[in-house]
């Protein structure tokens, strides 16, 4: 165990990893168009391995290397091949199964329709394919994402990828809106792969845009559509600025809340769509959600430069079920390697550091349930207008400890739209908080002072007792 540098701290374990386990090797043949599909505790790690010379195999679009080690903790997910292999696979699964009825080809076909319309914005200077992906929750939406972004990738595109989903984060902690351009292949241990901060990877870094939400649910609170906004705003511009981006379009990957609808309308998923001019729109797992979404974006109803296209995706007999139990183990287990790196190696050793309560600005943000928010999801952006409280300033006290802040790039003293509409910088832990001596004990992933920004509290991710031992 690495000791962090300053306090002489070391990375509490997670309470579950390194517990013995049975080590069980078998091999296994898998026919062509069928995948192995795994699920593994957070306790437990399942290491796979495509034994050289019996064909390719990939992880949600991701080849796997010949015979390189590839190890799961707490991962749900399949390994598909198109011709057949055979996998080395070492450890317990608490299940495990062969596939054979998937939705691969359906998927590689919207990735070929996706370069098609590449292709033809190469000739005319347009945008490439402008990509939204909705549908309920754990229908497949998030690895629908990952195999175009990775089929788009392999083709040579340099595709952007926004996360709208709060619950996981991509490339970012949990709570948190962002966007990223991918030029290189996904990291399959660890979904999406490694940002700048969260630790060493033979994958290159991706350098990601974040934005801060801080709630678990986009129909709470009065930030989703601004920060939907904001992101589009950011989005757009880059696209603009670099062709091969713009060629290759982005992928917008959406919470599964905004798809429940309130009589057939779609507040949420209608302003992404008028907010990144979207023209693909991607249903996953609900006939009805299509069938809504068809009438709404029909030609003769829609009023608009360019038509939406909706394409519906059957979702795949694969996808799982994530209960709050393995959703809240799973953003821990993002928060634990955003600090000290991939798989609780502690490959990363995060600086701790002392602040004095003055030295932090705290700002929480209002959400649905203490009575302020006045957000209806029929407000427009107008009711965000010139001096909106967003959020409310707090003191810290204990009641912040084992929480993450959100270090933004405004000034304590800015407006809360402008301290909404900043981008992150990064994100700091609140290890320990003294109220008598009034200082905090911080864990940063970088060295250096405590910034003087303005920090963003929100409800969510829940806390993560014990990060630190
Ligand atoms: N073919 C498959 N085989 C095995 N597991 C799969 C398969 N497809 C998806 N899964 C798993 O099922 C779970 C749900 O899938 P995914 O996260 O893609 O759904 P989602 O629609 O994005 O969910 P949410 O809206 O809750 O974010 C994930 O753990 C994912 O890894």
């Amino acid at each position: 165990m690495m000791s962090i540098p300053g306090l002489n701290l070391t990375a509490a374990p997670p309470e579950t990893l390194n517990l013995p386990q049975a080590i069980v090797t078998r091999t296994k043949v898998l026919a062509a168009n069928t995948e192995y599909r795994f699920e593994v505790a957070f306790s437990r790690t399942l290491a796979i391995k495509l034994l050289f010379g019996t064909g390719t195999a990939e992880f949600f679009g991701t080849e796997l290397a010949p015979n390189s080690t590839y190890t799961f903790q707490g991962t749900k997910g399949a390994i598909y091949t198109w011709e057949g292999c055979t996998l080395e696979i070492t450890g317990e699964a608490q299940s495990e199964y062969t596939g054979e009825e998937t939705q691969m080809m359906s998927y590689a076909n919207a990735h070929l329709a996706l370069e098609e319309l590449r292709e033809k914005s190469l000739h005319s200077r347009d945008h490439g394919p402008r990509v939204l992906i909705v549908g309920p929750e754990n229908v497949g939406k998030t690895s629908l994402a990952k195999i175009l972004t990775s089929y788009a990738v392999k083709s040579g595109r340099q595709p952007m990828v926004v996360n709208l989903d709060p619950r996981q984060g991509m490339l970012s902690a949990p709570g948190s809106l962002s966007a990223a351009a991918f030029s290189s292949i996904l990291d399959i241990e660890d979904g999406w792969g490694s940002s700048p901060i969260s630790g060493p990877s033979p994958v290159p870094v991706k350098m990601p845009l974040v934005y801060h939400y801080g709630l678990g649910n986009p129909e709470e609170g009065k930030l989703f559509r601004p920060l939907v906004t904001r992101m589009a705003l950011a989005v757009t511009s880059r696209l603009e600025g670099d062709t091969e981006s713009r060629q290759a379009g982005f992928i917008i990957d959406s919470p599964g809340a905004i798809s429940q609808g309130k009589g057939g309308v779609y507040e949420n998923i209608e302003h992404i769509i008028s907010e990144f001019s979207v023209n693909i729109l991607f249903v996953i797992g609900s006939e009805r959600l299509y069938s809504d979404l068809t009438r709404i974006y029909s030609n003769s109803n829609y009023n608009a430069d360019e038509p939406v296209a909706v394409v519906r995706l059957d979702k795949s007999g694969g996808c799982v079920d994530r209960d709050e139990t393995y959703m809240k183990q799973f953003r821990q287990a993002q928060i634990r390697s955003y600090f000290f790196g991939h798989k609780g190696d502690n490959a990363l050793g995060p600086n701790s550091q002392m602040a004095d309560f003055d030295d932090l600005s705290i700002f929480r943000v209002i959400d649905g349930s203490n009575g302020h928010a006045d957000f209806r999801p029929g407000d427009d952006d107008d009711v965000y207008g010139y001096g909106t409280t967003i959020y409310e300033r707090v003191t810290p006290s204990s009641m912040i400890q084992n929480s993450l802040l959100a270090i933004t790039t405004a000034s304590a003293n800015d407006k809360h739209e402008t301290i909404r509409d900043s981008s992150v910088r990064g994100y700091i832990y609140v290890a320990d908080v003294d109220d008598v001596k009034k200082k905090v004990r911080l864990l940063s992933p970088q060295p250096g002072h405590t910034p003087p920004n303005a920090m963003i509290l929100g409800s969510f991710p829940e806390d993560v007792p014990g990060l630190v031992g």
